[in-house]
């Protein structure tokens, strides 16, 4: 049974970085970095020249993770697959060794790169192996830390901890073990401005070694085996001790007497891979503010002997304390549910930024939707968060101005759906808040190609305007120079888009989150053409579910939902299928004369849109089973995202028969190209459900 494998024999994948980086000349050309990743994949057997890994998104995913200090530099090119080879490494393991080459510009910046082996191609079965675990590995150029390297200038910047932030120290005697030794709480307030920028805070105490003359501070000793480090975080930003307003310390065994001194640092932390304080010139010490015993008697003598009447008031404080005890989880209870709380809390909100960093072009508008009205804005030259902008520092800003109360509540919980999603590079980023003049505006990452659905219906008009010059694309040669390639998208770009947005909602299923409304219109083109996945305000989890299908997104919806059903990722699915739906069409309108009161009486008669005359036949069957009755039955995302490789490597430019979509301005979906959203529509024709299946049926020859 040559072919018996399949993907199950899988059964375990890891991922390591062996050798090192190294810099080669290959074959005389340009000089390029080399590393070499090793994936380790348990239970395929080995065979020489049997297995390969495919270079494209769904087989060997490379993405660029941007951190906030990284240089962006428009030549910087993706890294390519030079080398892959398998050895048996025993114990039923086999070993891949794959080698992968890095632009040398990666030399005078810093990058961090994500490799991710997610599948391999069974060459003797003709079939793809899905990794059980996908291997993934990152791997960091710091140009900084290479000795003699020629580092970008930006690099340059220092990057250590910012110290002397807090000067508010409150301490309290929280115990007293006997008549000198005793344990005190310090609580530090933010109070800086500069906070906000911090990742996490690190907090440095000690016994002060000496004193620093005038300035009052005193001199820590890192190398003091009492010195101790703690580290506390933003809320959501990391994993260490979590702090709101106030940071606590506790000192313990403190020595009551007059000639012991303690010193406390705090820092705020920039970048985790630059903890260290700045030191004193050529010592392993550090600058600290003491805390002298006189600060913690005044809390000493706090300590009453509690007579009758104190009881009597303790006894009640503690009967209020367990009512508010009571008050608060049901509050934080209603706020988790996602029913109470739906407003802002300005002053613990780390995402709140200050209003100056932000220059908002109100005049320049860039779409508008039900929650707002988007324009451009731009962040000043020295803010520093963690997402990548471009050197112009563009954003994309929505404000909640003119919207009714109930259309503010959508306007914040996109933000915090966008708060939930997190970081990815598929995924639209989400920069922070800023209050202006009373109203809240959600700063985001901006994409200059707009949404894919504008951007597809402009493409498609293009390329219909060429046709009607009789310009055929895919036999252009003669007319080359009447053709702007900027404007006409080939149908392996369309392969390209479908299985970015793939990645986008695999990495939402990891969160176990749903997005519940996925269109076109949602999906975001950056300038590089390539998908950020956005508008996360319907996003449900398996603690928030939802059952009900989100406003103007009936078309979209799945059956299940429909029928006021959970949603899952698989009725995600059911919204891929209409995405895919509308990237093959190039922007057609689903259902074009149906209004959303009549989507679920068609759906259960088993109705489905029809076959877009750009989509392959097995393009179509992936849709088609994205829009099965039964969740279960339709493909998960993984699956597609495969599949959908699988095509595209059939359709390589070199290999296609055809290269562009034919567009036939004939479809009925293109009868009325205006968007539902904020248009009113031109027409509105009259359906016949019955006639409309009959119709459906003549053109697909089949029923799934
Ligand atoms: N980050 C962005 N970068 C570039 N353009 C954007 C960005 N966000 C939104 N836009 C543009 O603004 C338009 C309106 O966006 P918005 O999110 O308000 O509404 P929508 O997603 O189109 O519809 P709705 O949210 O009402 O369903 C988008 O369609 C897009 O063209």
């Amino acid at each position: 049974e040559p072919c018996s494998c399949s993907s199950k024999c899988v059964t375990r994948s890891s991922m390591a970085l062996k050798g090192r980086i190294r810099q080669e000349n290959i074959d005389g050309a340009e000089a390029k970095l080399a590393i070499v990743a090793v994936v380790y994949v348990e239970g395929i057997e080995y065979e020489d020249g049997r297995y390969d890994v495919l270079k494209n998104e769904s087989s060997l995913s490379i993405d660029w993770l941007p951190m906030s200090h990284d240089v962006i530099e428009s030549s910087r090119r993706p890294p390519s697959l030079q080398n892959v080879h398998f050895v048996d490494v025993g114990q039923e393991t086999t070993a891949l060794v794959i080698e992968l080459l890095f632009d040398l510009l990666n030399m005078k910046l810093r990058s961090t790169y994500e490799i991710r082996v997610t599948s391999l191609y069974d060459t003797k079965c003709d079939r793809m192996l899905e990794l059980t675990t996908h291997a993934a590995l990152n791997v960091t150029f710091a140009c900084e830390r290479i000795i003699g390297a020629d580092c970008h200038d930006s690099i340059k910047i220092d990057h250590h901890p910012v110290c002397d932030l807090m000067r508010t120290y409150h301490t309290q005697v929280v115990e007293r073990n006997n008549a000198d030794q005793v344990d005190v709480l310090i609580s530090i307030e933010k109070n800086d401005n500069r906070m906000r920028k911090m990742r996490y805070f690190i907090a440095f105490q000690g016994k002060c070694e000496s004193e620093l003359s005038a300035s009052g501070e005193c001199v820590l000793d890192m190398d003091d085996a009492e010195t101790r480090i703690a580290r506390f975080c933003v809320p959501n930003r990391s994993n260490c001790t979590k702090f709101n307003k106030k940071f606590t310390l506790t000192i313990e065994n403190f020595e009551a007497s007059p000639t012991t001194r303690y010193g406390v640092q705090i820092c705020g932390v920039l970048d985790h891979r630059f903890e260290n304080p700045p030191i004193l010139a050529g010592s392993s010490k550090i600058a600290a503010d003491t805390l002298t015993v006189s600060q913690m008697t005044a809390s000493l003598s706090v300590a009453p002997a509690a007579d009758s009447l104190i009881r009597t008031l303790i006894g009640y404080a503690f009967v209020l304390a367990f009512l508010l005890i009571i008050l608060i989880i049901f509050i934080s209870y209603k706020c988790a549910t996602g029913r109470w709380c739906k407003g802002r809390d300005e002053k613990n909100d780390q995402f709140l930024m200050d209003e100056n960093s932000l220059t908002l072009f109100e005049n320049h508008v860039i779409g508008k939707g039900r929650f707002g009205t988007v324009c451009i804005g731009q962040l000043s030259p020295d803010w520093q968060g963690s997402v990548v902008l471009d050197d112009q520092q563009r954003v994309a800003v929505k404000t909640n101005r003119y919207l009714d109360k109930s259309r503010k509540r959508d306007f914040f919980d996109e933000i915090e759906g966008a708060k939930e999603v997190g970081r990815h590079s598929r995924i639209l980023s989400f920069i922070g808040t800023v209050v202006k003049n009373g109203n809240v505006l959600h700063v985001m990452e901006y994409c200059g190609n707009g949404n894919l659905l504008d951007y597809l219906i402009d493409k498609r008009k293009y390329m219909v305007d060429l046709q009607e010059k009789g310009i055929d694309l895919n036999e252009s040669l003669p007319s080359l120079n009447e053709i702007d390639f900027d404007e006409v998208i080939s149908i392996h770009d369309l392969y390209r888009i479908s299985s970015q947005i793939c990645t986008a909602m695999m990495y939402l299923g990891s969160k176990s989150i749903v997005h519940n409304a996925l269109c076109a219109r949602h999906v975001m083109i950056s300038s590089d053409h390539n998908v950020k996945l956005a508008d996360f305000g319907s996003i449900s989890t398996p603690s928030t579910p939802n059952c009900t299908p989100i406003e103007n997104q009936y078309k979209w919806s799945s059956l299940e939902l429909l029928r006021g059903e959970t949603a899952t990722q698989l009725s995600d699915v059911w919204s891929y299928g209409v995405v895919l739906w509308e990237i093959f069409t190039m922007g057609g309108r689903p259902y074009y004369n149906v209004p959303d009161g009549g989507i679920r009486g068609l759906v259960e008669k088993g109705f489905r849109l029809q076959k877009p005359e750009g989509a392959s036949i097995q393009m179509y069957q992936l849709m088609r089973e994205s829009w099965l009755d039964n969740p279960a039955d339709r493909p998960t995302f993984s699956q597609i995202s495969q599949r959908i490789s699988n095509f595209a490597r059939e359709n390589t430019p070199e290999h296609a028969v055809k290269n562009f979509i034919t567009i036939s301005t004939l479809c009925d979906y293109y009868l009325d190209d205006t968007r539902d959203v904020t248009l009113p529509r031109r027409q509105q024709t009259h359906y016949d459900a019955a006639a409309l299946i009959s119709e459906s049926e003549r053109l697909l020859g089949y029923r799934l």
